[in-house]
């Protein structure tokens, strides 16, 4: 793949600054994000988490340019993003709805490249790279609904690799698919940031996932978000299934991220260290906390 025009490795890819947003309705309004301060470097994986409803969805639209923030802003290579910029790709987490059915998987991966104008035999390129880059090279005409929840998020995958973005935000793609699915797929994310060399933005909800995957995790606080802590992930860079998870170090990560996510949970944000000490007595009481 090019790595043409690309931003040298450790300079500023992704920048979120002051960013704040206020949702409007009849009803009233929700203040979904607070106040996100935070950059990616090129070349980086760093992964999102926080409990539900935190704004993880919120933010990834407003990084990509299909959501104005209410105030701050997010700047890719340099450049205030207002709309979906050029080289952006994303993956959402239904596949079934992201590929067209009555395209086969070659076509799913083309369109968007007939779209950026590339040429055909330049297309061709890219759609076969991609498509042998996530193990589908045997199957380009075969139809989307053909294929298992897994094989379908692969070609969604494809079609954001042969796009050949700068950054590849990734919207919690695994969280449809099976346990054993799901660690394949997380290999392949892994592999093909190596490959690619590609920056990857990726919200999870399941903390495991976010350890085993990045170098950093944004760990976000209940709404209206702030970031709780950035966590840096100093595991190996060789990853595999069972030595990673097997690692004490991976271990006390998964605890220390599960420990922020309870706390951000029963309402714990920065600064708040008096109400965290509140939140675990009156918690001490309970018999679970709430997922
Ligand atoms: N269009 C909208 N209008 C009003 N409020 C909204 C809108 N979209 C989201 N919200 C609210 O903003 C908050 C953040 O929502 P968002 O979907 O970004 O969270 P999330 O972290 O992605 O949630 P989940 O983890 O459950 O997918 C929620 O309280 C949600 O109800």
């Amino acid at each position: 793949m090019s790595t043409a025009n690309r931003p040298a490795p450790g300079s500023t890819m992704l920048a979120v600054a002051g960013l704040r947003k206020v949702y409007e309705s009849a009803t009233g309004s929700t203040e979904a994000i607070r106040d996100l301060t935070f950059q990616v470097r090129a070349g980086e994986m760093v992964c999102i988490v926080g409990p539900s409803g935190a704004g993880k969805t919120t933010l990834l639209r407003c990084i990509s340019g299909l959501l104005p923030p209410t105030s701050g802003t997010v700047s890719l290579e340099g450049q205030k993003v207002s709309g979906p910029p050029k080289g952006m790709a994303v993956v959402f987490q239904e596949y079934a709805r992201s590929l067209f059915p009555w395209l086969t998987v070659e076509q799913n991966v083309e369109l968007p490249l007939k779209e950026k104008g590339i040429g055909r035999a330049e297309r061709r390129r890219l759609v076969d790279n991609a498509l042998e880059a996530v193990g589908l090279a045997d199957v380009p005409r075969s139809y989307p609904w053909q294929l298992s929840g897994g094989m379908q998020q692969r070609v969604a995958i494809a079609r954001a690799v042969a796009y050949e973005p700068h950054i590849l935000l990734m919207d919690e793609p695994f969280a449809a698919v099976d346990a054993q699915t799901r660690a394949d797929l997380e290999d392949l994310v892994r592999a093909l940031w190596h490959r690619l060399g590609v920056t990857v933005l990726f919200v999870t909800h399941d903390i495991d996932e976010s350890i085993y995957l990045g170098q950093r995790v944004l760990v976000l606080s209940g709404r209206p978000t702030v970031i709780l802590e950035d966590v840096a992930v100093d595991l190996p860079d060789e990853r595999d299934q069972l030595t990673t998870r097997n690692d004490p170090e991976f271990a006390r990560l998964r605890a220390h991220v599960y420990d922020l996510v309870q706390k951000a949970k029963r309402g714990y944000r920065p600064g708040d260290e008096d109400s965290v000490l509140a939140a675990d007595v009156q918690g001490a009481g309970r018999s679970a906390v709430t997922p």
